[in-house]
């Protein structure tokens, strides 16, 4: 067990250091407003919370680069030290970083209700994802995941499947005009492919989760593309730092989303230092109104045709179709409001697009970076897709290297690096205190790539490795991309089938290498993993 100096404090600018006061002045006036039996009790709790999130505050928002050798550092130190390191950040606070199957068994499914994702995360989440699976816990959480449940069955995803085509045909037929239109076809172009991933992506989680075309490959000006790709881009720029200190202020982030601040949007604009608050107003109403609107077109439409319902196979339909029959049975029970539904609508759009988007870039990086994989990837591929160019849910299950590729990429490059949980009382860990109140890393990038379980290679990209599985593998936690338990990824079955049909076109119909020679990833991460650079990538016509 290691006990380190603060690893988190280097980097931080003096504008981070100014939010960090904010944060601390608006959490100890929280805690002077809460309904605390002791006043007694308001120093420390107030201490508490401010400490939490200088510890996640500075983890997520020190420089990006910083972030990522700070996940090196973890690496070498659970590599140095074993599975349980102990670090002391600012303010004496400390962070435990838990590696073992047993400790993450504890902490993500046995005693799930003592570490819930900390307060400043589910309040930063509550902001860009509205309330809902990301946000809730205990209890309400639960029942809101019994509700989702049933749209991410399998026998709904393969209902689905045939929904992801038409975006993906988009995207091969866009990126086929565009080689062709070059002055010589045969030497390919560069695209810029987490750019295209986001927008298929898009155009599919639109589709699957609520029906609605909106067709950002073709309309790059769709006001819903634009406001999320703007919202992501606020995510890991330097805005992040203003507009995510803010939003942990308590009555902030709600006051970010009410009608009167955004008339008065422009107002905030004034003030330099806000001015990537008044974009995030701007962008948040947008993405809530369509929402809002994409939610009443689809109750609309269930009431008109009832003898429609049974076809739609979209998430909101079978929420809509749920929540319907639940007032049809009990006029009087607590079935999901319009609000409620709006937040999971936004939830779905931000959850249900990112990862895929990444998860697709990084594979297509590493994939253009060792030939051998991508060419044993288009054998395997190139007969199916000749056979029928929109293989089934099934078709694509059974694709053995297309299903090794996915998971290795899944575990080498994870689209979530890490996330948080925070201890509720005072326990034992792996045999190791861990007081209330301590922040506890959940390294996933590190967990995916531990030397004691995937050996010497751990950190390569070896699609191979899943046709012969080492010994110490263990099928939760070895691979911990979706995480487990009851706060475990609610959309990876159905993420990973829809990677399987994007890469399988793309395969089958282009050739990924590096944009130029020497080219390096740059994963710049904050909440997740996205490449700063956009990912170019040179991309040619397979030679029939
Ligand atoms: C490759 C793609 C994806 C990856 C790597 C991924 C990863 C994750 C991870 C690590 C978490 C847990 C976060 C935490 O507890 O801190 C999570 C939660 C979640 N994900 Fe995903 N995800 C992906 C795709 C999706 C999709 C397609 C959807 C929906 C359509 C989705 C919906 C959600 C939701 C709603 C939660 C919250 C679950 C809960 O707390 O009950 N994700 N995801």
């Amino acid at each position: 067990m290691l006990s380190a100096n603060s690893t988190v404090s280097e980097a931080q600018s003096l504008t981070q250091l100014h939010y960090l006061a904010w944060i601390a002045v608006g959490k100890y006036f929280a805690c002077l407003a809460s309904r605390s039996p002791s006043r007694h009790a308001l120093l420390p709790q107030a201490t508490q919370h401010i400490s939490s999130c200088i510890v996640l505050w500075s983890t997520l928002v020190s420089s990006r680069p910083c972030v990522t050798s700070q996940a090196r550092r973890w690496r070498e130190w659970a590599k140095q030290y074993g599975p349980v390191v102990r670090c002391m950040g600012p303010v004496g606070k400390e962070c435990i970083i838990f590696l073992s199957p047993e400790a993450l068994q504890q902490i993500m499914v046995k005693d799930w209700l003592v570490y819930p994702r900390p307060q400043i995360m589910r309040d930063i989440l509550e902001l860009v994802a509205g309330s809902g699976l990301l946000t809730t816990t205990g209890d309400a959480h639960k029942r809101l995941r019994k509700a989702m449940n049933p749209a991410f069955s399998v026998p709904n995803l393969i209902a689905q499947t045939d929904m992801y085509y038409e975006p993906i045909e988009g995207l091969v037929e866009i990126l086929n005009r565009q080689i062709k239109g070059e002055a010589a076809p045969e030497a390919g172009k560069v695209f810029q492919m987490y750019h295209w991933m986001e927008k298929v992506t898009l155009d599919i989680i639109c589709n699957t989760a609520f029906g609605y075309k909106i067709d950002c490959l073709h309309n790059p000006s769709n006001k819903l593309a634009v406001a999320l790709e703007q919202m992501l881009d606020l995510q890991s720029d330097r805005g992040w730092s203003t507009w995510g200190g803010n939003a942990v202020i308590p009555g902030v982030a709600h006051a970010l989303t009410s009608d009167w601040l955004y008339r008065h949007r422009n107002l905030v604009g004034k003030i330099p230092t806000l001015r990537p608050l008044s974009l995030l107003i701007d962008l948040l109403h947008r993405i809530r109104t369509i929402s809002r609107e994409m939610l009443r077109a689809k109750t609309v439409d269930l009431s008109v045709a009832p003898e429609d319902m049974s076809t739609k196979k979209d998430i909101m339909s079978l929420m809509v179709r749920a929540r319907k029959a639940e007032l049809n049975a009990n006029p009087v029970s607590e079935a999901m409001s319009d609000m409620a539904m709006v937040d999971q609508v936004i939830t779905f759009l931000v959850a249900g697009q990112e990862g895929p988007a990444l998860g697709l870039s990084w594979t297509l990086w590493l994939l253009a970076n060792d030939s051998e994989s991508q060419c044993r990837l288009c054998e395997e591929v190139t007969p199916i897709y000749a056979a029928n160019p929109r293989p089934d849910y099934r078709t694509l299950k059974s694709l053995e290297w297309l299903d090794c590729v996915a998971n290795e990429s899944l575990r080498v490059l994870p689209p979530i690096p890490q996330t948080f949980r925070v201890a509720e009382k005072t326990d034992y860990i792996d045999g190791v205190l861990v007081p209330k109140g301590t922040m506890i890393n959940i390294p996933i990038r590190v967990i995916n790539t531990w030397k004691q379980v995937w050996g010497e290679d751990a950190e390569e990209f070896h699609p191979a490795r899943w046709l012969n599985l080492p010994k110490a593998y263990n099928p939760t936690f070895s691979q911990f991309s979706f995480l487990t338990g009851p706060h475990d990824c609610v959309g990876k079955t159905m993420a990973v089938s829809e990677m399987k049909a994007v890469l399988a076109a793309l395969i089958a119909n282009f050739e990924f290498a590096p944009a130029y020679a020497g080219q390096v990833a740059h994963p710049a991460a904050a909440l997740s993993m996205k490449p700063d650079d956009n990912m170019p990538l040179h991309v040619s016509r397979i030679k029939a």
